[in-house]
């Protein structure tokens, strides 16, 4: 395993910890899986589904031979995250009309977050260098799974969360496990660009999604999809676009399962992005090559309020070669499929209900056909935007789709 730019293609080892290359390009894992026999691979990840309490159990760890080999299990840190549910709703599938449609509910991880799959590899790596100082910027969820993992690792942790626009109740998540709580005037651009500059000098091990190990972490999403689909996967997959982390990971993921015949056919990829914060669906549009940040990016999904993706580069390279697709939907239409999605028992934070206002505006417009299969990665949990929660509770209180009775019970 090492650490390759993906700009300059300069070559470093995994055993030294950078955000960046020293030309400012992005770093990616890159592994020999050219002695890696997939079926046999099949097979060992069938037999640790029967596991309890080892490292394997996780379902991340349960592909270390596709995420992490050489690491050392006594560096790892896990609560047994990944292991969500891969749900069907028949209500919403009949009203769109579509042929087969799947939930992945990474919303059911430890800390109610996809953020998870990511952190476990991230807080193991940086501590099986030494590192017990961690760090992140963060709209709230990102900040929540590494002061969990951090404190599950005995290290500490300091977040840095902008002071408007994002969920008090993460906030309060992050300071429970006892994080360093940070709070600035800005943005979660803002905040990454302060760790890249000062991050090495501070001493800490950043968790955020331009370290590699989180993108090696969140694979395990599209692996455990599969094996939950008996390694056929469906014609889409519609992912939230907010850092980009996700598109980057689940392409990465798709591309090891195919050069390792684990899988037949790569699904396209349709990335959606909130309305208020999409300026890499804007790039995608207008056939740009450069993206133009969004300096004031607005959207009730808190945690898409990202103008400056740090991952654009590799997240626009898994779109090309998945034929993948970009489109925005408002907020008002992000909140009306959250509704759904509650009401068919799965629930999601707002962020995620983007997916299924996106495959409703990509089936509307062809790009998606009835017939065809999709599935909509469900990022974060029904729990984690309360203040939008209780602005959505009370709009359905008053139009009579939700129901408080006071009475009188005596004995
Ligand atoms: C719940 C949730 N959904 C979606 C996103 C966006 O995902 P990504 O940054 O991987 O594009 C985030 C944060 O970034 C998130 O917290
Ligand atoms: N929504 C995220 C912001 C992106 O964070 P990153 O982990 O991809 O760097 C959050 O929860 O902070």
């Amino acid at each position: 395993m090492k650490l390759v730019c993906v700009d300059c293609s300069a070559e470093r080892s995994w055993r030294e910890f950078s955000m960046a290359c020293s030309c400012g390009g992005r770093l990616e894992v890159v592994q020999d899986l050219s002695r890696v026999d997939g079926e046999r691979l099949k097979t060992l990840f069938h037999e640790r589904l029967a596991e309890r309490m080892s490292v394997y159990a996780s379902g991340v760890w349960r592909y270390k031979e596709l995420i992490f080999p050489e690491l050392p299990e006594e560096y790892i840190v896990t609560k047994f995250e990944g292991n969500t549910g891969l749900y069907t709703s028949e209500p919403i599938r009949r009203k769109l009309g579509i042929r087969e449609l799947y939930f992945k509910a990474q919303s059911e991880n430890p800390s109610g977050s996809f953020k998870d799959n990511g952190m476990t590899v991230a807080v193991s790596h940086g501590r099986s260098l030494g590192y017990n100082r961690f760090a992140c910027a963060s709209t709230g969820n990102t900040s929540s799974s590494l002061a969990m993992y951090a404190a599950m690792g005995e290290c500490t942790s300091q977040v840095y969360v902008p002071n408007r626009s994002i969920s008090m109740n993460k906030v309060l998540q992050t300071l429970a496990y006892g994080a360093q709580v940070i709070r600035f005037d800005g943005t979660y651009d803002d905040g990454i660009r302060f760790l890249e500059q000062h991050g090495a000098e501070l001493g800490l091990y950043v968790c955020n999604s331009v370290n590699p190990f989180r993108i090696e972490g969140q694979k395990s999403i599209i692996y455990e999809t599969a094996q939950n689909l008996n390694w056929e996967l469906p014609d889409w997959i519609l992912i939230p676009g907010g850092a980009l982390s996700n598109v980057s990971a689940l392409g990465k993921g798709l591309r090891d399962l195919k050069n390792l015949g684990m899988i037949d056919k790569v699904p396209r990829i349709a990335l959606i992005q909130a309305e208020g914060a999409s300026p890499f669906h804007r790039m995608m549009a207008a056939g740009k090559e450069q993206l133009t940040p969004e300096t004031h990016p607005a959207t009730k999904a808190s945690a898409l309020n990202i103008g400056n993706p740090p991952s654009w580069q590799i997240a626009r390279r898994v779109l090309q070669l998945c034929q993948g697709v970009t489109c925005s939907v408002s907020d008002e239409e992000i909140l009306a499929s959250k509704r759904m999605i509650d009401q068919s028992g799965i629930g999601c934070e707002p962020a995620s209900a983007a997916t299924l206002a996106g495959l409703s505006k990509l089936l509307n417009d062809q790009t998606i056909g009835k017939e065809e299969s999709a599935l909509c990665i469900l990022t974060g949990n029904l729990l984690k935007d309360t203040e939008i929660l209780a602005e959505t509770t009370d709009e359905m209180l008053h139009s009579g789709l939700a129901h408080v009775t006071d009475e009188v019970v005596s004995s």
